[in-house]
């Protein structure tokens, strides 16, 4: 038996990782394996920072290889160990911390680090790149405290930055040094078109703007321009590009140009040093995506296995804006140059935008805005090299949105496809292996397909495609439905988690993981509380609620402020208050030094920046019961005078709202609910984009459902019209009760309608007996649940312990 030879990898990241994971795929023996990582963390998916600024994603839930799989697979790991010299005479590398380690063969893959500006103050607290999960925490954190970010670089990285700090609360600047953003990957009029959209979501834009230096003293205030202007800035965050981690290959003597030159087996000047990912300079090119250096990866894998391979020869990259509400996609060369010709369609009413260049025949390059479902062809179209000549207009045309040919079947492109055409470039997964996964494997869910293959499991950019694929297959030849798992720690999708729980009468959110098999057996920010929903709701009576399962703002039953206050929002029955209850709010304003009292959108009283050590007291000397402003429950109803005052009301809106709100107030549900009571048509209260909305008529009431007035504005759908208020009551809590029963956690009443369709719910409120029944299935619920605050003022325990929590482990909502 030939002795195992060391493997040492320097850099514990996306692309180095990836190798060793396809090395031991071809030999578990040939190698015993240490990895040296900078971060504190296991292998983690860069990719996904920007969904987790961006509230898409737990930090947990990025981890690719946790801690156990180094140890399944023999590797000794170091984290917190950053390798300062490799001595390859001796073959021996030693980390900064002292620790030394013997190889055979040495991997580096140390990746790049952020361009930050050599300008003055650039060094200043507050100014930072973003990279790593430090990156993303000192963003968050910066948001709970300050108000102004800025951004330096309109590239994806600065985009995707932006977009989390607006997520996060801060208003966003970002300042880019050419006339249009992401100039590197699109054209001016999708640059305009993303331009326009991203405006609309709130981030503001100074283009053609140099910046000269970072203004303040020992932190950030704010940056100054070359042209003489200046803007306030409580953080910067430089995304101007990135620079490969070559230092400590100068330093080795190895050769190095922007990146580590390698061949095309990964090999550097210096025998038995290989170096990988954004590190690595093959060809003259230095990546900045993960799709080939995962190529990469796997042709060194094969390599050192002994297998054989033609070696790398490069890569034509696209690339897709992770930002949500947007949608682009760039592959190859899209600008005209000489010798190019390019078709292009903008459609400025539905917001798209579809170029293609061509250039000796082929297609070369792509830009897509507002609809890029046609990417993966294009980008496969322009991989393969072949002559389009004479189609050029059939594939502008042929997939564009309402283009003429359009698209008749979804997934005919996809049958088109070879089978080795990859689907998911960030993981270099084919059709071929997720067609297998499917049919062979048993995979009929997108989740299990993740699981599997790894396709989707990263940027996200493929799962039209995976989705496609699994109607292809498993759609027509197996007939499975469709169904995705409610996060990554679990394949199971919400209707099987709830239908399981009742069939098997599971109690606990620890036995329905344990039954359901869930990989991750603590579970992640998404399934937790939802599973703690689907509990309480399914069993109000036995199911005993896991705080710890609730989102933050849920365990302390007040808001959390972006500054670490709280907010507290007492119940005012309809906006209906009176001179007493406002003198004892005033009361409690003065004594508790309240900095901020303001009337909310849903008629309420707001007070805000309280010390959370205040709050138990604060409820108590209120002497009025939660307003639930801040859970997953029914938030507030708003009324407008109506016929007690109105002259032109037709019903008692007020009384009608406060009945309403005293019926549901407690009410836990997937997401917060909102009503609203009109008196008359004129609907003064904007019942008509409430989930719940009153409006009345002339000898009655039309019930309005599913509205919403956040980001996605959405008016109502009538559900029906009544007479009197006993049928308002019954509709409104039969409604409300088949939403609480049958949508999933975190969805709210506009987008279960949508999902399940207006003549579902008709058809299942007909019945009168249907709708008893439901209405007692809620009250029921309700009556079981208590004020919060009166029960923490009451109980010593939990008024002692709240009082003494002190750092609050959030749980995204
Ligand atoms: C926020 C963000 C979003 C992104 N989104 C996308 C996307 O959507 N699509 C896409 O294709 N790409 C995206 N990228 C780029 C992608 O993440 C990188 O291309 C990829 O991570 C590079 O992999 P790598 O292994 O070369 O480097 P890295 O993943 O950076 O890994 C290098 C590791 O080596 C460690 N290290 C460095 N020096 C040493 C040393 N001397 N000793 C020990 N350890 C060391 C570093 O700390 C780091 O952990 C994104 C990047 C970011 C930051
Ligand atoms: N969705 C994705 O695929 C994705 C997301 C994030 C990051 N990434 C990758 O991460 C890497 C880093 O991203 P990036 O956006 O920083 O790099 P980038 O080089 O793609 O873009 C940097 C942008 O900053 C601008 N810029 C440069 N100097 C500037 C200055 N002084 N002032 C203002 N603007 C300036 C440039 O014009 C350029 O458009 C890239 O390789 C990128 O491909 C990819
Ligand atoms: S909705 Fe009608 S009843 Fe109510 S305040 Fe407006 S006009 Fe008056
Ligand atoms: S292309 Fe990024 S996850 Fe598939």
């Amino acid at each position: 038996m030939t002795q195992a030879k060391k493997l040492v990898l320097i850099g514990n990241g996306m692309a180095g990782v990836r190798a060793i994971e396809h090395l031991l795929k071809l030999t578990t023996d040939a190698y015993e394996i240490t990895i040296f990582g900078s971060e504190p963390h296991p292998n983690y998916n860069r990719i996904m920072l920007s969904s987790v600024l961006e509230g898409g994603a737990d930090i947990n839930e990025i981890v690719i290889n946790d801690w156990d799989w180094y140890k399944e697979n023999n590797i000794e790991l170091h984290t917190g160990h950053t390798v300062s010299r490799i001595d390859t005479d001796n073959k021996k590398v030693t980390t900064h911390l002292g620790l030394e380690a013997e190889y055979d063969t040495l991997v580096i893959a140390t990746g790049s680090n952020p361009f930050m500006l050599p300008i003055p103050g650039a060094d200043k607290e507050g100014v930072i790149g973003f990279r790593d999960i430090r990156d993303c925490e000192i963003m968050i954190e910066t948001a709970k405290t300050y108000k102004k970010a800025a951004v330096i670089g309109g590239g994806l990285l600065g985009l995707e930055a932006a977009r989390g700090l607006l997520h996060l609360g801060m208003e966003v600047d970002v300042i880019h040094r050419n006339a249009f953003l992401m100039n590197r990957e699109l054209d001016e009029p999708a640059s305009v078109m993303l331009k326009r959209e991203l405006e609309e979501q709130g981030m503001k834009f100074l283009l053609s703007k140099q910046t000269a230096s970072v203004k303040g003293n020992k932190r950030v205030t704010g940056l100054a321009f070359s042209d003489g202007t200046e803007i306030c800035a409580d953080l910067v965050v430089m995304a101007a590009g990135i620079v490969p981690n070559v230092e400590l290959a100068q330093a080795t003597g190895l050769e190095v140009n922007r990146g580590i030159i390698v061949n095309d087996y990964m090999q550097t000047s210096i025998p038995d040093v290989y170096a990988v990912g954004e590190c690595a300079e093959h060809r003259g090119v230095a990546y900045g995506l993960v799709a080939p250096l995962y190529e990469q990866g796997a042709v060194l894998a094969k390599h050192l296995a002994g297998v054989d391979t033609d070696g790398y020869h490069g890569s034509v990259t696209s690339t897709k804006l992770k930002v949500s509400g947007v949608d682009v996609f760039s592959a190859g060369s899209f600008r005209d140059t000489p010798g190019t010709r390019s078709m292009r369609i903008q459609d400025d009413f539905a917001g798209t935008y579809k170029k293609i260049v061509v250039k000796d025949g082929k297609l070369i390059g792509a830009v897509l805005f507002g609809d890029i479902s046609d990417g993966a062809e294009l980008f496969s179209q322009i991989k393969k090299g072949e002559s389009i000549e004479g189609r050029e207009k059939e594939i502008l045309l042929g997939f564009a949105p309402g283009g003429g040919g359009a698209k008749k079947d979804p997934t005919a492109h996809l049958a088109a496809l070879a089978d080795d055409e990859i689907i998911c470039g960030c993981n270099g997964v084919s059709k071929g292996a997720i067609g297998d996964a499917i049919l062979n494997k048993g995979c009929n869910t997108v989740g299990a397909i993740k699981a599997c293959t790894k396709a989707a499991a990263s940027c996200g950019g493929c799962k039209t495609d995976v989705e496609g694929l699994l109607h292809l297959y498993a759609g027509d030849a197996v007939g499975e439905p469709v169904k995705e798992g409610i996060c990554g720690c679990t394949t199971h999708s919400r209707d099987e988690i709830v239908s399981e729980i009742k069939r098997m009468g599971l109690k606990t959110i620890k036995e329905v993981m344990n039954v359901l098999e869930w990989k991750n057996p603590e579970g992640c920010s998404k399934c937790r509380p939802s599973l703690n929903y689907y509990l309480g709701m399914l069993f109000p009576e036995e199911y005993v609620d896991e705080k710890e399962s609730r989102i933050t703002n849920e365990r302390y039953h007040a808001n959390i402020q972006k500054d670490g206050t709280y907010s507290v929002v007492p119940r005012i029955y309809g906006g209906v208050t009176s001179p007493a209850e406002l003198k004892r709010i005033a009361d409690v304003a003065v004594k508790y030094e309240v900095p901020l009292v303001k009337f909310t959108g849903g008629q309420r009283l707001d007070l805000l920046g309280v010390k959370k050590e205040d709050l138990p007291s604060m409820w108590e000397d209120l002497d009025m019961p939660s307003g639930h402003a801040y859970g997953k429950t029914l938030r507030t109803v708003k009324t407008c005078v109506g016929n007690t005052f109105c002259r032109f009301g037709t019903q008692d809106a007020m009384g009608m709202g406060i009945k309403l709100e005293k019926a549901f107030e407690r009410m836990n549900a997937p997401a917060k609910v909102k009503l609203a009571v009109s008196g008359c048509p004129r609907n003064c209260a904007e019942a008509t984009i409430k989930d719940v909305g009153l409006v009345a008529i002339d000898g009655g009431w039309e019930i309005h459902i599913a509205g919403n007035g956040g980001v996605h504005v959405r008016a109502t759908d009538l559900l029906t019209v009544v007479k009197t208020e006993e049928e308002v009551m019954e509709w409104s809590s039969a409604f409300l009760q088949l939403y609480r029963e049958e949508a999933t956690w975190n969805e709210r009443t506009m987008h279960w309608v949508e999902r399940v369709g207006l003549d579902y719910v008709k058809k299942a409120l007909e019945d009168h007996e249907v709708r008893l029944a439901l209405k007692d299935r809620l009250d029921k619920a309700i009556s079981l649940q208590e004020d919060p605050w009166k029960k923490i003022i009451e109980d010593k325990e939990l008024r002692k312990n709240f009082e003494q929590i002190t750092a609050p482990q959030p749980v995204q909502s």
